[in-house]
């Protein structure tokens, strides 16, 4: 069986003998070829050229041939820059947008959803690319940002600590959070049916900010925004849902059409699994800060959480419970490879 056939039964919530394995931020600052990549290209010149974003998402898979799955090396703002709202990154860490969404003229300001089929076009390039060095061997993912991430971005100007202007807008201004949702909801569709033409097995959509919100709140200001974006997409195409500080969340997610919900390490995966539907696969959810202690730490704990999906009912992908951090070390990426691949 090829990693992609594993990758695609578990988002089918089939039987398999291990779980399929891949970690989110798997190209990025902890391997020492992506540093020295680095240093030659920004970013964001990795990510709009596509032979360089091809390396850097070949990059992990070269040094852990057991990952089961390469992901597109880009990032959810990509949608704001096309939508005329770029972005840099600030010395201090973190997001500054080059203004900020604070008004009806500023939302009206925005392109056409349509816009990022012309501004994006290296993101498809890069798909294609990576599917043509792939073949059919490993799963392929696309991603996003969910509307309600991406709207945070754009009304805060960037990086957060409380989420105070976006959750006023929310709460005083109903109609024009609507219209900003809305249009980036016909973005995130129009992007999304692009990324699945040019070979992406599945979409990961990263509702990274949706956790800071309860019940009927998510509901308005998240969730459905996402149910309309997944409904637009091909019947059954896999997408996988990614709330961090998202479990109470889970059983209104299973209800919108995702096929895989992403975990984050804050709960236990098998109280999860019993919970939702035998049709809904989970993601997850090893602590990203086990990285940074020792192979054999992570063999065990990797071993504990396959032990525990053992008995459950299908539909596991094992992954951390967020992105692994720069601070993470090699040997134990390499022990989460082993104990996952080796797994009997
Ligand atoms: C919120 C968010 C962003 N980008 C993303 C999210 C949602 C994921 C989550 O919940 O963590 C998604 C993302 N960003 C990146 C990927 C690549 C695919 C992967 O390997 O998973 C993905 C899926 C590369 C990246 N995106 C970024 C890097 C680091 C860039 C560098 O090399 O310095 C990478 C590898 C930069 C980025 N981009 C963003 C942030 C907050 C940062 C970090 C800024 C900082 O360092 O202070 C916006």
């Amino acid at each position: 069986m090829t990693s992609r056939q594993r990758f695609l039964a578990a988002c089918a919530c089939q039987p398999l003998e291990r779980p399929p394995l891949w970690v989110m931020r798997q190209a990025g600052r902890y391997l020492p070829e992506y540093r020295a990549l680095k240093e030659k290209s920004s970013f964001l010149q990795m990510v709009r050229t596509p032979e360089l974003a091809l390396e850097v998402t070949l990059q992990p898979l070269r040094r852990f041939p057991g990952i089961d799955a390469a992901i597109l090396f880009s990032d959810i703002l990509v949608i704001p820059e096309a939508l005329g709202q770029p972005y840099a990154f600030r010395d201090t860490g973190g997001i500054a947008m080059a203004h900020r969404i604070d008004s009806r003229a500023a939302v009206e300001a925005l392109a056409p959803a349509e816009a990022v089929g012309e501004k994006l076009h290296y993101v498809p390039a890069a798909l294609r690319l990576i599917r043509s060095e792939l073949g059919g061997a490993k799963a392929l993912l696309g991603f996003g940002g969910s509307p309600w991430t991406l709207a945070s971005y754009m009304v805060e100007g960037g990086s957060s600590a409380d989420f105070a202007r976006i959750k006023t807008l929310f709460y005083t201004d109903r109609a024009l959070f609507d219209a900003l949702l809305g249009k980036l909801s016909d973005a995130l569709i129009t992007y999304f049916r692009i990324q699945i033409a040019a070979g992406a097995d599945a979409i990961q959509i990263f509702d990274s900010w949706g956790g800071i919100l309860a019940g009927p709140d998510y509901e308005a200001a998240s969730l459905r925004w996402i149910r309309q974006i997944i409904a637009a997409l091909p019947a059954d195409f896999p997408v996988i849902l990614y709330t961090k500080g998202g479990s109470p969340h889970l059983a209104a997610q299973a209800a919108s059409g995702a096929r895989v919900l992403g975990v984050d390490w804050t709960i236990e995966l098998p109280k999860i699994r019993q919970t939702l539907p035998r049709t809904v696969a989970v993601q997850g959810n090893l602590d990203p800060i086990l990285m940074q202690t020792s192979p054999e730490i992570v063999a065990r704990e990797t071993t504990r959480l396959l032990d525990s999906m053992r008995d459950q009912a299908p539909g596991h992908i094992l992954n951390l419970g967020h992105g692994i951090t720069p601070q993470a070390r090699l040997e134990c990426m390499q022990a989460l490879v082993e104990t996952v691949t080796t797994y009997k």
